[in-house]
Formats: structure tokens, C-alpha cells, sequence
């Protein structure tokens, strides 16, 4: 099967969230459980930073000697420097590629800027360092500044460009005809790097691999700059379902990946997030309930079991009659028709009143106090 490369920037651009801060050991643990998810190509910081993150970027190097490692770089000699220093494989060489963004960082015109990436490239290749130049902006980029990046990247040696819609403000179409075009003029590696602004971030990701796009970048969880990149749960899951595609990732390491890292970010995972949020693989309404009481496909798209999870049937106050019986069938206890009359209404007012479904426990409850027949066999 062919493949697709994730290199995964949630020690780099993850942690630009506002207030996410790795300490040394969370970032060592956050790249073990990466690398032990089958995601080996990572973007592991910053070195410009300063001595401290570049201690924990070595350790990270010191951790995983086989991860493919890159730092982010400014065109600056000192951060190429010790990128080398820190034993990174790859350096990625930003260089903002709208006017906006150079009129307002850098102030020089666009062809001083290119012959200073062209000599940095140089540079980084003679320290032995493959090298990326990051097109930041890239989406809010004229064609022909692209067009000459692309052309000094060439030149100089460098082995990807990444294309970075900086701003989020891509759709799947402009940026299938942008990748399409880059990919008309430059035969070497294409990194997509999506921002989430618009809730297009996967999505984008994807119709860029379409579009000829070798490599992405992802985030645990879809942390980011803003409202996040694209998160490398539902990138991997789409490479794999939509675009049949390997990108190498172990799915039944997500749960715990995901974990390690919202815990070492202080951000809890969203009920809802997909594949890892608690709720993705319960169902409540009367109707989904009856069908996946004959066959799980029915309204489950995902298998639960790639993650090491299983589907749940809750009751709640979308729950119909079929659902109440086969619920409480599953707990070993049979009902009969009038017995679902009495209990349905009464699950739906408690889960007005406390704003959740019952545990099994409650439902026993609820039972006894309406059928008045203590079932015995309590539920978890
Ligand atoms: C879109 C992105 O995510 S790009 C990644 C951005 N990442 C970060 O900013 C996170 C880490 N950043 C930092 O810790 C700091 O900003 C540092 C260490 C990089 C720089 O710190 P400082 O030296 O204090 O500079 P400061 O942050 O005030 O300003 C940014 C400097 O980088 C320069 N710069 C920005 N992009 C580039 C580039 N691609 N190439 C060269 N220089 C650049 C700016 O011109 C400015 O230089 P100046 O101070 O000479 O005017
Ligand atoms: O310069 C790059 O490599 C891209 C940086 C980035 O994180 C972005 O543009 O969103």
C-alpha cells in the first residue's frame, strides 16, 4: 500500500497553543508515545528558544535515536547551528512567502530574502542536516513567489517545501488547486501544514495528499497556533479510510498518546472528540439504539476495537421502547410491554433533571421504585 509521511509538529507548533508549556520529561514522554504510535517523523521544537528548550530537545534526541527529528528555524546561521548541534536530521527553513507577512517580519525585499534562504540551505546541507523551507503564508503567497522559492529550494539542495496555510483560511478546493500547482513545478517532498480556523484543517490535509502532497504535519489532539492544526487522529484515520493510504500509525495507541498529552497540556479531551472523546461510541437515540441492537454497522462507521474501545448503549431522553427493553435485556433482566410504558418516561425525566443518562445502577433503581420488583443482579 503506498504511504504518506506524518511528521508531527505537537512538540513544536502543539505546544504554540496559548499557555501549553511541555516541561523536559513531558516532552520525552510525549515522543515516546509518538514514536510507540508509529509516528516517527516529528518537528520537536524550537531551538532559538534558548539553552532550555535545547536541552529538551536533546533529550528527545537522546530518547529516540531512530525518530527522524526537525527543528524549526528562522534564514538564521545561529538556529541552523544548533539544530546540527542538537543532532536533528532534518531543519526546516521558514521564510514567510506572502508580502504581507515579509513587509511586516522582515522588511527586505523578496530577492534578498531568496539568497540568503539559498545560502542557509547551503549551510544547513554542509552541516549534514536534510532541509524543508517552510513557505509560511503559503496560502496568501502570489504563484510567482512560490514559483521562485520553489526555483532557490531547487537549487540549493533543499528535499521538501512545506506549504503552510498559516492563517487557516483554506477549503479542500483551493487547496487541492494550490498543492496541484506547487506540485507542477517542484518534484521534491510536499509538506501540508493545515490550521484548524475554519474546521477545515483534516479535511485540508487530506485533499492535499490528493493533490500530490508526500508529507503532512499533525498534532495531537489538534493543538495549534489559534484553533489548532490538523489533529493527527482523524488525519490518520482519513489517510487510512478515505485515501487508502498507510501512514504507519497504531490506532490502539491513540487513547493513551492522547491522554499523556492533555494531561501534560492541562487540556481535557472533549466528550466528543473524534475516535478518543469519551462519548464517540455511545448511542442514545431510540431509533440508532434499535438498529445497533441487531447489527453494530448500522449506525457505526468507526470500529471502536481499533482503539481498544467498545460501542455503548445508553438510555437517555432520546431513548424509544426497543431500547429500553434491549438495555435492560443486557443486564439479565427481561421486560414486559407495560414495564417499558412505565420506565420510558421515567428515564427521560431523569436525564432532564440531572443533564446525563443513568448508569446501570440508577436504572435498577428507577425500576424498583416504579415496578416495584427489586431486580437483584446489579449492573456496573
Ligand atoms: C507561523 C509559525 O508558527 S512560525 C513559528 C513561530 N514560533 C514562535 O514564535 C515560537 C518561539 N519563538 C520564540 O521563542 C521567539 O520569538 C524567538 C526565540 C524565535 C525569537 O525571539 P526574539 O529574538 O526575542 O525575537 P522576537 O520574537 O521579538 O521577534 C521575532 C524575530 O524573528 C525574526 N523572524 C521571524 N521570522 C523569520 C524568518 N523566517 N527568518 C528570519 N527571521 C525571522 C523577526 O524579523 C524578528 O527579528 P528582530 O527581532 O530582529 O526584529
Ligand atoms: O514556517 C513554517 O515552517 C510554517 C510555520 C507554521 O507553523 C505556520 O505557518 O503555521
Amino acid at each position: 500500500m503506498a504511504s504518506v509521511l506524518i511528521n508531527d509538529t505537537t512538540l513544536r507548533d502543539g505546544e504554540q497553543s496559548p499557555g501549553v508549556a511541555f516541561r523536559a520529561s513531558e516532552k520525552v514522554a510525549i515522543a515516546e508515545a509518538l514514536f510507540a504510535a508509529g509516528v516517527t517523523a516529528l518537528e520537536v521544537g524550537t531551538p532559538a528558544m534558548g539553552d532550555e528548550e535545547r536541552t529538551r530537545i536533546q533529550l528527545v534526541r537522546r530518547h529516540l535515536p531512530d525518530a527522524t527529528l526537525m527543528s524549526w528555524c528562522r534564514m538564521n546561521a545561529g538556529d541552523i547551528r544548533q539544530s546540527a548541534d542538537l543532532g536533528m536530521d532534518w531543519v526546516d527553513i521558514s521564510i514567510p512567502a506572502s508580502d504581507k507577512l515579509r513587509q511586516y517580519k522582515l522588511r527586505e525585499p523578496l530577492a534578498v530574502l531568496l539568497d540568503r534562504l539559498e545560502s542557509f540551505i547551503g549551510m544547513a546541507r554542509t552541516l549534514g542536516l536534510a532541509v524543508c523551507v517552510g513557505c509560511e503564508d503559503a496560502s496568501r503567497a502570489d504563484d510567482d513567489t512560490l514559483r521562485q522559492i520553489a526555483s532557490v529550494a531547487q537549487r540549493a539542495g533543499a528535499l521538501r517545501l512545506r506549504f503552510a496555510d498559516t492563517l487557516g483560511l483554506l477549503d479542500p478546493f483551493a487547496t487541492d488547486a494550490s498543492i496541484r500547482s506547487l506540485r507542477s513545478y517542484w518534484n521534491g517532498d510536499i509538506e501540508m501544514h493545515a490550521h484548524n480556523d475554519l474546521g477545515l484543517a483534516t479535511a485540508n490535509t487530506l485533499a492535499a495528499i490528493r493533490a500530490g502532497a508526500t508529507s503532512v504535519n499533525t498534532t495531537v489532539l489538534g493543538l495549534g497556533e489559534r484553533a489548532g492544526n490538523a489533529a493527527l487522529e482523524t488525519v490518520a484515520l482519513g489517510v487510512h479510510r478515505c485515501l487508502a493510504l498507510e501512514s504507519g500509525v497504531d490506532f490502539s495507541q491513540l487513547p493513551t498518546l492522547c491522554q499523556k498529552v492533555a494531561e501534560a497540556a492541562q487540556r481535557p479531551i472533549d466528550a466528543q472528540q473524534p475516535l478518543v472523546g469519551e462519548q464517540v461510541f455511545t448511542h442514545e437515540s431510540g431509533v440508532h439504539v434499535a438498529a445497533l441492537l441487531q447489527d453494530r454497522e448500522s449506525y457505526q462507521a468507526i470500529d471502536p476495537a481499533l482503539m481498544g474501545r467498545e460501542y455503548r448503549l445508553v438510555l437517555g431522553k432520546h431513548s424509544g421502547r426497543q431500547a429500553v427493553d434491549g438495555v435492560f435485556a443486557r443486564m439479565g433482566y427481561p421486560l414486559n410491554a407495560l414495564q417499558i410504558d412505565v420506565l420510558l418516561p421515567a428515564i427521560r425525566r431523569f436525564a432532564e433533571s440531572w443533564k446525563r443518562t443513568p448508569k446501570d445502577y440508577e436504572l435498577i433503581a428507577i425500576y424498583d421504585e416504579l415496578c416495584g420488583e427489586p431486580i437483584r443482579q446489579v449492573g456496573g
